[in-house]
């Protein structure tokens, strides 16, 4: 399906970078048929295509003529003038996908106009593995067969699912900036270990090793994490001394309340987009 499509990424900063790194990888694209742009950042752009094979251009005209699927990947004060430099040279055959946390549909199809199909998706930097969970949601020009595009795309980096926009705050709070607090947990894993004695390497692949192991075995014998977190747990043994420590610690409150104000902070990026101009 994405044979002879070209992808353009407007903007070339960690995430850009996480999602080309995944789709070459995926050979679901040719590199070539990738392209990047960025303002200012010439040797940024060098880096990208010496490491990737992908292309890389000062030309945001030349970047998104070329494209079917152009993506904007900058952050959310820079978007304005990021729309009006594509505006001129997007027809509405072309799909634009956004992974702008908070930035609303309606802000894009606002300042576009023209019917432009819009998705917005929320990846994460596993992406650069192949091993994001992404979320699409579709603006009111999108069609299904835009939407299956994007999807069969945004599947080169991970896994992917559509949700409606209002689920948008929530999945970015949980999956788009899930990876940080989970580094969070093995750097401290890997820290308690050393305070323990244990050497930095041996503390470092101990870490990750039982964090992935966990998650692998949530998804390789689908129980439920709780029912797998009980097999650990022994009678007044030692995880169930390792969990009161979590509870009385307010770990379950702190991941909760970590999501909701990644969230809060998503849907307070909402409400400055949403605002329109005063009449006068
Ligand atoms: N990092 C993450 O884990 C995730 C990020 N996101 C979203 O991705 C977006 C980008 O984040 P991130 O990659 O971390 O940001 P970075 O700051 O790393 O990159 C932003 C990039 O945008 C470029 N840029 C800015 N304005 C323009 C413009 N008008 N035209 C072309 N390029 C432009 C910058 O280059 P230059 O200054 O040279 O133009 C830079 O390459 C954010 O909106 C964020 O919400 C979503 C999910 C996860
Ligand atoms: O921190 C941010 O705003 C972006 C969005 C999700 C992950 N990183």
């Amino acid at each position: 399906m994405l044979e002879n499509k070209t992808v353009s990424f407007i903007g070339a900063g960690s995430m850009a970078e996480a999602m080309v790194a995944g789709i070459v990888d995926s050979k679901m694209m040719e590199a070539q048929d990738v392209i990047v742009t960025n303002r200012s950042n010439e040797e940024r752009r060098e880096e990208l295509m010496a490491k990737y094979g992908v292309m890389a251009t000062k030309s945001v005209e030349f970047a998104v003529k070329e494209a079917d699927i152009v993506i904007l990947a900058m952050k959310p004060k820079d978007i304005e003038a990021a729309l009006l430099s594509i505006k001129e040279h997007m027809t509405k055959d072309q799909v634009l996908l956004t992974v702008l946390a908070g930035v609303p549909l309606e802000y894009y199809q606002d300042i576009l106009g023209n019917e432009q199909p819009v998705i917005r998706v929320m990846p994460n930097t596993s992406s650069t593995i192949g091993q994001s969970i992404s979320a699409l949601a579709p603006g009111d020009h999108a069609t299904m067969d835009h939407v299956l595009a994007a999807k069969k795309l945004i599947e080169s980096i991970g896994e992917a699912v559509v949700i409606n926009e209002d689920q948008m705050d929530v999945f970015t709070g949980v999956a788009g900036s899930g990876p940080a607090y989970i580094y969070y947990v093995i750097e401290h894993l890997e820290q308690a270990a050393v305070n323990g004695g244990i050497e930095q390497e041996t503390a470092r692949k101990m870490a990750v090793q039982t964090v992935l192991g966990a998650s692998m075995m949530v998804n390789e014998t689908n129980e439920a994490p709780a029912a797998l977190r009980k097999k650990v747990t022994s009678p007044n043994g030692t995880t169930q001394a390792g969990l009161e420590a979590l509870d009385e610690n307010g770990g379950a409150k702190a991941v909760r309340a970590a999501v909701k104000n990644a969230a809060d902070r998503s849907k307070e990026i909402s409400e400055q987009f949403s605002k329109k101009p005063e009449l006068v």
